[in-house]
């Protein structure tokens, strides 16, 4: 059955739109009616990713672009060509753009630590400002900017204190954020999604994965869809009274 068509004449944003559950996230916006912007460090990701949204969703007006989402000079080249095509700011923007460089703490290099915090931190933090400047700006009626933390951020994780900090600093970041713009009408929430079966959690070693089998409570591991459709939620009118939350899509891991 197809999707309500909740955001027609919406222009929206997804970074990591390239593989995994940004992927999943733009064909969702996308079958809602949306206009995506498919960004991703792989301008061929991105590209893959349009050719199945024009695919699925003809018609509407659907771009690739590459940015790097850790460097403020590519997201402003980024919303500067959003601008030049859209002559609009994003309504929804959702920060899915995201790496690990897993390694135990005493083993963490520096390099490990600044860089995923820069891409999954900072990364997350220049696209909200600068999507919830664009939207400021131009006196556009609200926005929603969705994060992508995830349950480690909560929970922590072996093997994971670089992606955990990241991931705790998107939600402090998020509900900040939810604070100050709600007087523009910006809502921003934090989706903190569990173990989801993409290219981003083919590394984990399968012994880890042996000790966590039978944790799910749901009994299977996440899909990229089932992160994306709470997405299309928190993107729509239907969630206009909620901001600065944290969702857990995590089938009850950790409960
Ligand atoms: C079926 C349910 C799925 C649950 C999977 C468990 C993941 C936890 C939930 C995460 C949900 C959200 C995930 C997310 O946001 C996206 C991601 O971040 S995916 C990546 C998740 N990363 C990890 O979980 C780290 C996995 N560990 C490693 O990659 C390596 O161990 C590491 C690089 C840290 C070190 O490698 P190495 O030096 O080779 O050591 P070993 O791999 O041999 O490990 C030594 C020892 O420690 C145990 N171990 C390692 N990591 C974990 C862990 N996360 N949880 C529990 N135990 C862990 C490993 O099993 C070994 O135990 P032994 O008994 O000594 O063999
Ligand atoms: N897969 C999972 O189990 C979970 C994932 N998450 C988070 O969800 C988000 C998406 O994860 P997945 O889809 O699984 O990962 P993925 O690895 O499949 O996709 C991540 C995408 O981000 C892009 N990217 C990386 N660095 C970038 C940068 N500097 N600028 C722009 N794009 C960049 C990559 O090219 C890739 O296309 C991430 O933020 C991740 O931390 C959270 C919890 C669980």
């Amino acid at each position: 059955m197809a999707a309500p068509a909740r955001l027609k004449s919406t222009l929206a944003l997804v970074t990591g739109g390239g593989s995994g559950i940004g992927r999943a996230v733009c064909q969702r916006l996308a079958q809602e009616g949306a206009s995506v912007a498919v960004v991703d460090l792989s301008i061929d990701s991105a590209n893959d990713t349009l050719r199945r949204l024009a695919r699925d969703a003809p018609g509407q007006d659907h771009v690739a672009l590459a940015a790097d989402v850790s460097r403020s000079e590519s997201v402003r080249a980024l919303m500067e060509q959003i601008q030049s095509r859209f002559l609009a700011p994003p309504r929804v923007a959702v920060n899915s753009a995201g790496i690990t460089r897993d390694e135990f703490l005493l083993r963490l290099s520096e390099e490990a630590f600044d860089s995923v915090l820069n891409v999954n931190l900072k990364g997350t933090f220049l696209i909200t400002q600068a999507v919830a400047q664009s939207i400021v700006t131009s006196g556009q009626d609200g926005g929603s900017i969705i994060n992508m933390g995830s349950i480690v951020g909560k929970v922590g994780n072996l093997g994971q204190g670089n992606y955990a900090a990241s991931k705790a600093g998107v939600e402090g970041l998020t509900k900040t954020a939810a604070k100050e713009l709600a007087k523009f009408g910006i809502c921003c929430n934090t989706i903190l999604p569990g173990f989801i079966a993409t290219p981003m959690t083919e590394k984990v070693p399968q012994k880890v994965l042996d000790k966590f089998a039978g944790m799910i409570p749901l009994g299977r591991l996440g899909r990229p869809e089932d992160v994306a459709d709470v997405c299309a939620f928190l993107a729509t009118e239907d969630s206009k009274y909620i901001t600065g939350a944290s969702i857990e899509v995590t089938g009850g891991l950790f409960l």
